[in-house]
């Protein structure tokens, strides 16, 4: 369920009126995805999405995120690149709430994540890292470690609700990630949720596109790179799959090689990596909306992973040398 804004035929004429894309054809609403309403839009023989950005996206973040892909396709990362109107404009109005077209992508998720898979997202990402080199825009992560201290005071106690002594474990960690955070590591955009519903692959040894872009900002490389140890790497069942994370990791170094300190802190990041999910999932699951057709997703995946990497000694655990 992913379309909360009513749009019908003739608001879409009356929209695409502006726009060179050819006559409307047809409106079909995407089930997937939780933040925004999206629609599959065919005009002009082509195939198009629609997306009207609902309350969680903030409306001054928008022209970021749009220049953002706008971006990454000049430089030929394959993501949805905005449409403009006549007058130059990709944000748009529609329903009075913030909207934009973009190109369609081909392609699916992953499904059941195979190595192969992985080794394809280690050299796409290491892709988009270079590839946002001359980007000039800029986006505090409102999720880094402010954002998560942040976030753990307004769960607060609540968190022993999932499981007991959580919130102790969430202090206890909070506080050694603030002593030992680097703070000088490479850094540019990092897209900061590139779960596989975001990755999409025609074959699975090559990524054939990257969506939803909407937690993108400026940190760490290596803070991506442990986002996606956390999301790829892992298997159902909570075991770490190090041949995932081998095979991914030495696809990204080859274009992009990691500096020492990248390798030193890797066990650190993932760990920050893994406390940033399990808070926002534990807040999510802690006020979840009466009657929402949205299931929380599992703040406890995301404690085992934590618990994982504060075990590990060195990037060796991971399948680096
Ligand atoms: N450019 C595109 N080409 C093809 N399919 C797309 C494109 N953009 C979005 N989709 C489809 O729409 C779905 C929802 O998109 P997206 O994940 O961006 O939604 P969201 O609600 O903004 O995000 P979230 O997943 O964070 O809730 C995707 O799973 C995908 O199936
Ligand atoms: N990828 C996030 C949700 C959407 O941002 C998670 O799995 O918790």
């Amino acid at each position: 369920m992913a379309v909360y804004t009513a749009v019908d035929d003739d608001d879409m004429r009356a929209l695409l009126s502006g726009y060179d894309i050819g006559p409307f054809e047809r409106l079909q609403g995407i089930q997937q995805g939780v933040e925004n309403s999206n629609w599959f839009l065919d005009a002009g023989g082509r195939r198009y999405v629609l997306t009207v950005y609902e309350k969680r996206v903030d409306p001054a973040d928008l022209p970021y995120f749009l220049n953002l892909m706008e971006h990454l396709t000049r430089r030929g990362i394959r993501c949805p690149e905005p449409v403009h109107d006549r007058s130059g404009r990709a944000l748009v109005e529609l329903a009075g709430k913030p909207a934009a077209i973009f190109t369609f992508l081909p392609g699916r998720g992953p499904g059941r994540i195979l190595p192969a898979h992985c080794r394809a997202l280690g050299t796409a990402l290491a892709e988009l890292h270079l590839a946002t080199a001359d980007f000039t825009g800029r986006r505090p992560n409102a999720l880094a470690l402010p954002g998560w201290q942040g976030l753990a005071a307004r769960i607060g106690g609540r968190a022993d609700e999932i499981v007991p002594g959580l919130a102790a474990e969430i202090a206890d960690t909070l506080d050694r990630l603030a002593t030992a955070w680097p703070a000088d590591l490479p850094a540019g955009t990092i897209h900061a949720d590139l779960f596989p519903d975001n990755v999409f692959y025609e074959r699975s040894d090559r990524v054939s596109g990257l969506i939803d872009f909407y937690f993108a900002c400026s940190d760490a490389f290596a803070y991506e790179i442990a986002i996606c140890i956390n999301a790829w790497c892992f298997e159902p069942d909570g075991q770490f799959n190090v041949t995932k994370a081998r095979l991914m990791l030495g696809a990204y170094r080859k274009v992009r090689p990691f500096s020492d300190a990248e390798l030193a802190a890797l066990p650190l990041l993932c760990e920050g990596a893994a406390l940033r999910f399990l808070l926002t999932r534990a807040y999510d699951w802690l006020n979840q909306v009466e009657g929402a057709l949205v299931k929380p997703k599992d703040p406890l995946e995301y404690l085992h992973k934590l618990r994982f990497h504060r075990s590990v000694t060195g990037p060796g655990a991971y399948g680096l040398d």
